[in-house]
């Protein structure tokens, strides 16, 4: 097991404020599998994205990567778990994922550097990662900002790999793209998963993550509310609120559910 997520708490703000946006939150990712974890929005996903990542604090549960507990790690152990290239990273916006100010070789290079490897080495696995997400040996010169949204977003995917991490926490990382980017990265990733890493892959949209997913979550109101094989979950729904994102992704609607069905799901989620 490469990721092991237990009863996760986890609130934002003080007092008055403060709410719960993951509510005993369960997830288990094994070695090399590709989780696609599913939810409406507001649902918690980003939230248990930063959690895993050690960028917001559970107030309770437990988080376990690679055998580790990590649930009450300080800032310093993290960036040491970090630095070993355990665990890495793909957000929304690639210049989230980016330093603006490192050439595109700089970004995909220090990693390597940091975690031991010699330079020249580094220099290698850079063009073999740039060519893994199919971008030309030209662009190695230049900034994350001379770069097409498309571009950018298969560097950080490349940036995130290099390393050869266990596991890759993806944030909606084809939801910004337009059509073309998002089929051409949704491929890259599939063709990434004979790598053997272990990839959790989130996002709104149930028919991204149908085709590379080997298994499905789905997150509701901070809990996870179903989780299974992704074509058992596709072909037979369970929670009503999975139902409702199947009836409502065109591509998977193959028992064509109508809108009265979809509004009758909706109501039975809202009672
Ligand atoms: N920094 C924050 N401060 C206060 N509340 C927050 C913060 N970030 C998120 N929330 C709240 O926590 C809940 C979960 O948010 P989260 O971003 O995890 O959802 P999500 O499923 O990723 O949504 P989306 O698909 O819109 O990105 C929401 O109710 C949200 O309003």
């Amino acid at each position: 097991m490469i990721l092991e997520v237990s009863e996760l708490d986890v609130h934002y703000g003080q007092r008055r404020r403060r709410r719960r946006a993951l509510a005993g939150a369960s997830l288990t990712v094994e070695r090399g599998e590709v989780v696609g974890l599913i939810g409406e929005t507001g649902s918690g996903k980003s939230t248990l994205a930063r959690a895993v990542l050690g960028l917001v604090r559970a107030s309770a549960g437990r988080i376990v990567i690679d055998g580790e507990d990590v649930t009450g790690y300080s800032g310093r152990q993290w960036m040491a778990l970090r630095r070993r290239g355990v665990l890495q990273y793909v957000f929304q916006d690639p210049l989230r994922s980016l330093d603006p100010d490192l050439s595109i070789a700089d970004s995909l290079i220090e990693p390597l550097l940091v975690s031991g490897v010699s330079q020249a080495e580094a220099t290698r696995r850079a063009r073999t990662y740039l060519s893994r997400v199919r971008l030309g040996e030209e662009l190695l010169d230049r900034l994350p900002g001379e770069l097409s949204g498309g571009q950018r977003q298969r560097v950080a995917v490349a940036r995130a790999l290099v390393t050869e991490p266990k596991l890759v926490i993806l944030d909606e990382p084809v939801s910004a793209l337009d059509s073309a980017n998002r089929v051409q990265i949704l491929e890259i990733l599939k063709e990434l998963r004979g790598t053997g890493v272990a990839m959790v892959f989130i996002s709104h949209d149930l028919g991204s993550v149908a085709g590379i997913a080997d298994r499905i979550a789905v997150l509701y109101q901070g809990k996870l509310v179903e989780t299974g094989p992704a074509r058992d979950v596709v072909a037979e729904p369970r929670h009503p609120y999975t139902r409702l994102l199947v009836s409502s992704a065109p591509t998977l609607r193959t028992a064509s559910a109508g809108r009265a069905e979809r509004e009758a799901l909706r109501a039975l989620l809202d009672a």
